[in-house]
Formats: structure tokens, sequence, C-alpha cells
């Protein structure tokens, strides 16, 4: 059996499925096996003898001719080295042509080079199939940037549902703490607002009168931190002309403002004591008098109270009354801090910069994901107010329409960073920024003048001592 190939070499080279030609060193072809012959079209006997690059080889893709002395499986012929060959047509008899790769290697009888071999495969099916890869990829790519658009049009689709409450998040935390407010807020009970700084209790107290039947009503917000306790009093209860120095006329209270609507007090753990007795009273009896009046009036209302402070650590350290705080204490409403719900980072930046959009007359799409990532990696000590103040800064600075977020996160890094710089300088730089904000418009109320709260003059004159010219 193996005798039988043995006298007839050419039994397996002509079983082989790639295509092989062979050349003496004038280029001429000395075999041609079937399966060359089926792949080019071009019989054995029709290339024998002759020099077939010309027949399959004599031009690129392209139609550029092939120059002989250029043809790799001539150079083997040549030089003697071996060639791998991957982006080249051969040429049908039929005049049309099929990639192939190719080997070119040499034949040595004796250590005498004689010829070369060359032995290629049809590489087209492949190179279709590649293509149609590139062509899918390709359309994958552009469904999925498609999808991102769409991805962040139904964020803003979404977060309309909630344009009104102005209340935005997904987070288990924050569904929670929205059902309640559903829950307390068509009755008429106490309710106390407990959270951080920032993180939205006023919104919270704003909505649970919204979704109130004193809607109708006043909402009257007083913050407890804001007065002196004895202007405190008089601006829950009001007072009467001449009621202390200073008192020409007489003036409502807050209370009596708010008479049939709801009351918001702010900051409630910054009530002094006296104050606090004072409050004690309209909470239970529904009445109290102006100052510098006996006169005692009736009012409805609803009280919301909020407080970043804990209220019972102020009840057993004695700053705070307990018949108070439990009068407050009817129906607590916690707001999670931002670090609690971090997932709700990307809906609320889509608010937030829809907000900047229109404060600032911007045009800004999103964040990258590579922001959100970092936002969501932040702890926010400030909450709501400090990503605020972080997407601002960025939307003032950002000359794309995707913020990128290049600067710190903390504001008190960056005022760190800025601590090396002279006053002329900071000034100089937010001048710039604020100016390249408004395509370096001065006048007008989009100009940099009203940015920056100055007059067109002064501005003229801050950019002329500070050397601050448009470059361009
Ligand atoms: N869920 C929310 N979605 C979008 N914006 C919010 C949300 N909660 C709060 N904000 C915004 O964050 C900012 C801070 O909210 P707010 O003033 O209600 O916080 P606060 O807890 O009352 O703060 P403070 O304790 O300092 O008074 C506001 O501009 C508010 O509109």
């Amino acid at each position: 059996m193996i005798k039988q190939f043995l006298d007839d070499p050419t039994l397996l080279l002509n079983a082989v499925g790639e295509g092989i030609y062979g050349f003496d060193l004038s280029g001429n072809a000395v075999f041609v096996n079937p399966a060359a012959e089926r792949m080019t079209g071009w019989h054995a006997d029709e290339l024998l003898g002759k020099k077939i690059h010309q027949y399959h080889h004599h031009s690129h893709a392209d139609g550029r001719p092939y120059p002989a002395d250029e043809c790799q499986i001539y150079c083997t012929m040549f030089d003697g080295k071996h060639r791998h060959v991957k982006d080249e047509v051969f040429w049908r008899k039929d005049g049309s042509c099929f990639a192939v790769e190719y080997t070119s290697t040499p034949v040595y009888k004796n250590n005498q080079l004689i010829g070369a071999v060359a032995i290629f495969r049809d590489v087209s099916k492949q190179h279709q199939t590649e293509h149609a890869l590139r062509d899918a990829l390709a359309q994958v790519n552009h469904l999925s940037e498609q999808l991102k658009e769409q991805n962040s049009y139904l964020i803003a689709e979404l977060n309309e549902d909630w344009q009104e409450s102005g209340l935005v998040g997904k987070s288990h935390v924050f569904q929670t703490m929205l059902e309640q407010i559903k829950l307390v807020s068509p009755t008429d009970s106490t309710v106390l607002i407990l959270g951080e700084n920032g993180t939205g209790k006023e919104l919270v107290a704003r909505n649970l009168h919204r979704l109130s039947g004193r809607n109708g009503q006043s909402f009257i917000k007083v913050n407890c931190a804001a007065f002196t306790p004895s202007l405190l009093e008089s601006e829950l209860f009001g007072h009467e002309k001449g009621a202390f120095t200073g008192a020409k006329e007489h003036r409502k209270g807050r209370f009596e403002l708010a008479n049939n609507g709801t009351i918001f007090l702010d900051e409630i753990g910054e009530l002094a004591l006296e104050a606090q007795s004072k409050l004690l009273r309209v909470l239970q009896e529904h009445e109290f008098e102006r100052v510098g009046s006996s006169q005692t009036r009736k009012v409805n209302i609803r009280v919301i109270a909020a407080t970043n402070r804990d209220l019972w650590a102020m009840v057993q350290s004695g700053c705070f009354r307990i018949d108070l705080y439990y009068r407050l204490n009817v129906f607590p409403i916690t707001v999670p801090p931002l670090k609690a719900r971090k997932e709700d980072i990307p809906y609320l930046c889509s608010n937030l910069i829809a907000q900047l959009n229109k404060r600032l007359g911007k045009q800004l799409k999103g964040l990258s994901e590579k922001a959100i990532t970092k936002l969501q990696a932040y702890d926010w000590p400030g909450n709501i107010r400090e990503l605020q103040n972080v997407l601002e800064r960025e939307a003032i600075l950002s000359k794309q329409s995707v913020l990128q977020l290049s600067q710190p996160l903390d504001a008190n890094a960056s005022a760190n960073l800025n601590t090396d710089l002279s006053l002329d300088e900071a000034q100089r730089q937010h001048i710039i920024a604020v100016l390249e904000l408004s395509n370096w418009q001065i006048s007008g109320s989009q100009g940099a003048a009203v940015k920056l709260g100055m007059p067109e003059s002064t501005l003229r004159s801050k950019m002329r001592k500070l050397m601050i010219r448009k470059n361009r």
C-alpha cells in the first residue's frame, strides 16, 4: 500500500483540497493539481510549461496590473525564501477573481534551488463572513448608540412624571418614603421630617401640602434658625403696633397667614426653649396671641416640622421640650441621605441637568458613564444640594454637551487646590470661565456681567486690570 504512494507521489498531491502549482526556475508551471483546476477553471494542459502568472495572477483585486517581477511566488524562485501571503486574488478562466491565501515554498534538489511550489486556498467565503461580521458589529454599535440616546430620552420621560413633585428616585428606600408621603398627606396629622442637610426635606414638606386637601391654601415656611428668639415670636404670631421698638404697624404672623393651610417649621431643632413653649400651645390649643396683644386668635393649620438634629438626644440633654417632641413626632418621615440611594444618582442627574439647561440656557445631554461611576463612588456629605452644586460647576466649565466631571468632587479638595492662587488670579480664572460660558458677550441678559452680578463698566475695568482678552 505504502509502496503505491511512493511509486506515484502525485496521488497524494492530487487528493488534497488546496490548490497546488509547481514552478520551475523560469516561472513555468510544472505541476497543477485538480483542486487548482477546480478553483481557477484553468486545466493543467492549458498551463503546464507556461508562465502561469499571466493566467491567474496578472492583476491585483482593484484591477491594477501585477507585474511578474513583483509576484511573491516568483520572488521565492529568485531568493529561495518561504512566503505566506494573505491579501491577494487569483483570476479564474472566466475573468472573475477570488480571494486567496497562499504559501510559496522553494524547492531544492541536492541543495540547489530548482523551483517553487505554491499552495493556495479560496478564502472568499471566509472574507465574506468577516465582512458580514464587521457589518453586523457596526450595526450593533449603531443600535447601541441609538439605544443609549433613547435611554436618556426615556429617563427624561420618566422624570416628566415626577416633574410636578420634584421628588426623583427609584430606590427602595426612596419609594418607601414616597409611600409614607402618600399615606399621610391627605390627613391633618403633624409630620416630622428628619434627615441630613440637603436631602430634600423641604421638597417633601411641599409635597405633603400639595397632596393634601389644603393644597388650594397657603404653604407658609418659617426657618426657625433664621431669627433671634424675640424676633421669631413676632414672626410666628405677629405683633401689634408699638409692641416693641420698631413695631410701627401691626403685622400678621406666619400662623395667621397659614390659616386653613400648612405651616412648615424648618430647622425646628434650633428653636429656643421659650419659643418652644409658645409653639406647644398653638399645637395643643390652636390658639395664640400676637406680641403686644391680649386678644386670643384661633387658627386651623396643619403643622409640618423638619430638622437635621437628633431631637431625642436634645430632649435628653434638656435642650428640647419632651412634650413638644411628642406633639411633633406624630408621623415621622426620614429622608434618606444620598449615599444610601446611590442608584438614584443617574435619575437625579438627568433631572438636575434638565433644570440647569433651563437656568443656564445650555443644551447639556447628560453625563458620561465614567462620570456617573465617579458620582456613585462618592459619599455626598452635602447630599442632593452638593450634587446640584457639582453639576452646576461642571455645566459652567464644560465645553461638551456630555459632562465628563473633570473637577474634583470634594469642594474642599478643590478649595485646597486653589489656595496657591492669588486673589487676582482666582478672579481672573472665574471671570474667564463665565466669559467663555457667555460666548464672550459682556452685556445683555445672557451676558457675563449679569451672570457675575456686576455692572458692565465694572466688568470691563476688571478685565482691563486683570488683562483678560479673548484669545482669537
Ligand atoms: N428627590 C429629589 N429629586 C430632585 N431634586 C431634589 C430631590 N430632593 C431634593 N432635591 C433638591 O435638592 C435641593 C435641596 O433640597 P431641600 O432644600 O428640600 O433639602 P433640605 O433637606 O430641606 O435641606 P436643609 O436641611 O439644608 O434645609 C433642592 O434644590 C431640591 O430641589
